[in-house]
């Protein structure tokens, strides 16, 4: 029997409950399916920094190397660990050594859920760049706390990166509509969103079926909320990919359904599966987490491992439960609630 070792990575806040509501999804479809799914929980989490002082062990990144995938609920807790530290501590440090640099985040209404804008018919993917750009570390500050303090923070795209993300977006077009919609500032921002620009146009050489249009970040949110339905595939740089997919969570009903991929497409190492929303302390400890975000991401986990047949599993198990009218709008229903009538669907199926 094919088995698969995972990494789990509950973290904080609602991550350990949306984590477990999918890895029983997983269990179920696997026992289906006829594969093994071996996973590992590693507890780290703000609660580790606070005992240990670093949001991972030393050796954490090489622990995770040997396992085929990596599910992450949501990590940070800011009451009592600072946002950039937990961020620069675990998560992106993941995306960045195992290079899973395409962020791949689909935006479409599940059957049953409308969505504040009540929109029909949108189906995006937005493929966000996840090692570099604006998320690249670089800077500081001088004369801290001083009347002359400075603080710098630069954003860095290299060629290899901004080449890499676009031909990953290019090919994801090719597969789907044919359509690519690449977004900058490059008014504004006049080295690297030209370069970003210059490029994609050069990369669109290679690909002469697929049509590419560029946008600005500015606009490219107005048309996500007046006319989604315009768009299929989305590629961005990581900050304004990581703005554009909150937009995105919230056009398709909330943060609860909007599912993310962290994915090397080389498979030189794990890539990492994981919700788009955060640690919502807010809800943490109510039962009412959604945990639908996780469970697909999870379908997207297997995608990637080669079991599509799972994956199809937990995408129609889904959509059954939100077509019950089950997980539809927040506050209807738990978190126990939504991965219970998940795990009947994938069992009457
Ligand atoms: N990838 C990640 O792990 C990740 C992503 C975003 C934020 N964060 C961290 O999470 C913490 C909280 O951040 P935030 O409040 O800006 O964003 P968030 O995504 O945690 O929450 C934003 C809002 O969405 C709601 N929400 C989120 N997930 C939900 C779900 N599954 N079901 C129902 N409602 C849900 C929350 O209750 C909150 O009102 C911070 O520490 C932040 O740095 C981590
Ligand atoms: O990448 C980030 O900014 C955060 O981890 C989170 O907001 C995300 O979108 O993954
Ligand atoms: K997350
Ligand atoms: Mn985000």
């Amino acid at each position: 029997m094919t088995s698969y070792k995972i990494a789990l990575i509950p973290g904080d806040g609602i991550g350990p409950a949306v984590v477990e509501a999918a890895w029983q999804v997983a269990g179920a479809v696997a026992a289906k399916e006829g594969f093994g799914l071996e996973g590992t929980s590693f507890p780290w989490s703000c609660q580790t920094y606070l005992d240990t002082g670093a949001m991972m062990p030393e050796d954490g990144i090489e622990t995770l190397r040997g396992h085929d995938a990596i599910l992450l609920g949501a990590v940070g807790w800011p009451a009592t660990v600072p946002d950039s530290v937990s961020l620069h501590g675990l998560l992106l440090p993941i995306r960045k050594a195992f290079v899973q640099y395409a962020n791949v985040r689909p935006h479409r209404l599940l059957p049953g859920v409308e969505g504040p804008l009540k929109a029909e018919g949108f189906d995006i993917l937005c493929i966000r760049e996840n090692t570099e750009g604006e998320y690249s570390g670089a800077g500081g500050r001088i004369h801290q706390g001083t009347a002359d303090e400075v603080a710098v923070e630069t954003a860095i795209f290299t060629r290899a990166g901004v080449e890499r993300i676009l031909r990953f977006a290019f090919d994801k077009a090719r597969e789907r509509s044919g359509r690519l919609a690449s977004v900058t500032k490059s008014n504004a921002q006049k080295h690297t969103m030209v370069f970003w620009d210059e490029t994609t146009r050069k990369i669109s050489a290679d690909y002469p079926d697929v049509e590419v249009k560029s946008y600005h970040i500015d606009a490219m949110a107005a048309r996500m909320v007046m006319a989604p339905e315009t768009l299929d595939v989305v590629v961005a740089s990581n900050l304004f990919g990581d703005i554009l997919t909150d937009l995105g969570a919230a056009i398709q009903g909330g943060l609860g359904f909007a599912a993310s991929a962290n994915i090397d497409p080389t498979r030189s190492g794990p890539s990492m599966f994981e919700p788009v929303h955060g640690s919502a302390p807010d809800i943490m400890g109510k039962g009412i987490a959604n945990p639908l975000a996780t469970i697909w991401s999870t379908a997207m986990m297997l995608e990637h491992l080669g079991e599509g047949g799972g994956a199809g599993r937990i995408m129609r198990a889904m959509e059954r439960t939100t077509a019950q009218g089950v997980g539809v709008r927040p506050g209807g229903h738990g978190t126990e609630d939504i991965t219970a009538a998940v795990l009947k669907a994938i069992e009457e199926e």
